[in-house]
């Protein structure tokens, strides 16, 4: 009789419990931004790329399997560097299967400019939260450039795409401020002839734009009086390989920031985190709320500025006027309601409907997880109000994450305060964006199992 393969039962859930101060000095991984980007530009790129520090996430890691099946050669050598031999613009070929790109908005959408540039067809999927999110609005600039396009229902994923080397140049209107959107139409621009531009209301995240003037790219950037940005490329470009140190991701030292600041006697230090000024928002947001937290060697890597970051408990109040654009933190909003959950007085975000579309609805879903944790709130279709609970949460719920790891993390800080230990359901999504993360957090101090 031949025995059935025994199925082991991994829990995925994490528990997150009140514990000691955070103390310690660490690194928290690459940018997970920028390491996209080094992957997808020495692609293309004439020679060989060497990129160190990369983020090992999930998310970056399907960037690297995408941009292999499209004939790049990608190696990680056993020191950790990785290196790159690219194809050269107009170079990628046909990938001969699906493509999945996991959990990744950034790696979908960005490789879809380059898809639509090239003469091939491709298919697309991702996991359940991927295959939910908005792509029209890549698939319409996209479309006027001259690719075509298939798709589920309201143009989610899976889709497929047909590109054209034979491009038509583009100036480009992005109704919403996204650099996903804006790399996407300048990815697309390596391959076309002639100038294509980008206009955004509001300048977002740069790393594209400064990746390519560094590899020798054409590249047009003015910046308006009234904060928007115009962004022309002038294609066929030839792209030079980069040699690159990847900063630390100030979205991941973002949850050390709040963690530190909230719970007491804590101190961290945070080595080299990017501190690109188009990402710093959440710097300013916490120094507003009263926040104790101090820049040290500041200096440019790679043609990004980094610094370390000292961190140290303080009492957090709340806020009502982010003194700055939502754009410039898009990703830490999770993790800033929890620290608006603990501060004193009433906190209250808008501007943010964009979070309604990421891994999940991070408006809705916070809500729930907080609701769980007692915290009270008023859900607004924009944002959140917030009642802090004045250096305490009641906490004991059980979080559903929906596959986000910033919701994951958010709550796993928010345990370290709470009366009664927050369980979230699956911890598992963190691998995306922050490999290590409970190491990392435990090796501080943090009580998490
Ligand atoms: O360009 C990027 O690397 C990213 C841009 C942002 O998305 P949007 O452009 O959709 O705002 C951000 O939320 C995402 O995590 C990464
Ligand atoms: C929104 C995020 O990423 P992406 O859009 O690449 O899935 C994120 O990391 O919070």
């Amino acid at each position: 009789m031949t025995q059935e393969p025994k199925i082991q039962n991994i829990d995925p859930s994490m528990k997150s419990s009140a514990g000691d101060s955070l103390k310690g000095t660490v690194q928290v991984p690459g940018d997970k931004s920028i390491s996209h980007r080094s992957l997808m530009l020495s692609s293309l790129a004439v020679g060989e790329s060497r990129v160190r520090g990369l983020l090992e996430g999930e998310d970056v890691l399907a960037t690297a399997e995408a941009m292999r099946q499209m004939g790049a050669d990608i190696n990680r050598s056993e020191n950790g560097e990785w290196r790159i031999h690219g194809v050269g613009v107009g170079g990628l070929k046909e990938p001969a299967d699906v493509i999945d790109m996991g959990n990744s908005g950034t790696s979908t959408r960005l490789i879809l400019g380059l898809l639509s540039s090239h003469e091939l067809t491709a298919t697309m999927t991702g996991d359940g939260s991927l295959r939910g999110r908005p792509m029209k609005r890549v698939i319409t600039p996209m479309e006027q450039m001259g690719a075509r396009f298939m798709t589920r229902r309201d143009g989610r994923l899976p889709l497929a795409v047909t590109g054209t080397s034979t491009a038509q140049p583009l100036s480009y209107e992005s109704p919403v401020a996204s650099a996903q959107v804006k790399s996407c139409v300048l990815l697309a621009g390596l391959n076309t002839r002639g100038v294509t531009t980008l206009k955004e209301s509001v300048a977002t995240r740069d790393h594209t734009e400064r990746m390519l003037s560094a590899m020798g790219a054409d590249l047009m950037v003015s910046d308006h009086e009234d904060g928007s940005r115009t962004v022309s490329i002038t294609g066929p470009v030839t792209l030079s390989p980069i040699d690159l140190d990847v900063p630390g991701d100030i979205s991941s030292a973002a949850f050390l920031l709040v963690a530190a600041s909230i719970i007491p006697e804590s101190d961290v230090t945070l080595k080299n985190v990017g501190m690109n000024p188009l990402r710093t928002g959440i710097i300013f947001a916490l120094k507003h709320m009263g926040a104790d937290i101090t820049l040290l060697n500041e200096q440019i890597l790679g043609g990004e500025p980094v610094a370390d970051i000292r961190v140290k408990a303080a009492r957090l109040k709340g806020v009502t006027d982010l003194p700055v654009h939502p754009s410039t933190m898009i990703d830490e909003f999770p993790v800033l309601f929890c620290a608006a959950s603990v501060a004193s007085g009433t906190s209250r975000f808008t501007g943010l409907e964009e979070l309604r579309v990421k891994e999940s609805d991070r408006i809705a879903v916070m809500a729930q997880g907080l609701k769980a944790c007692g915290v009270s709130f008023t859900e607004l279709e924009d944002g959140i109000e917030i009642v802090g609970n004045n250096g305490k949460v009641k906490g004991g719920g059980h979080i559903d994450s929906h596959l986000d790891h910033r919701i994951a993390m958010s709550f796993s800080i928010l345990g370290q305060m709470a009366q009664e230990a927050i369980t979230i359901d699956d911890a598992s999504p963190i691998n995306t964006s922050f490999p290590g993360f409970k190491n990392l957090m435990q090796g501080l101090g943090a009580s998490l199992d």
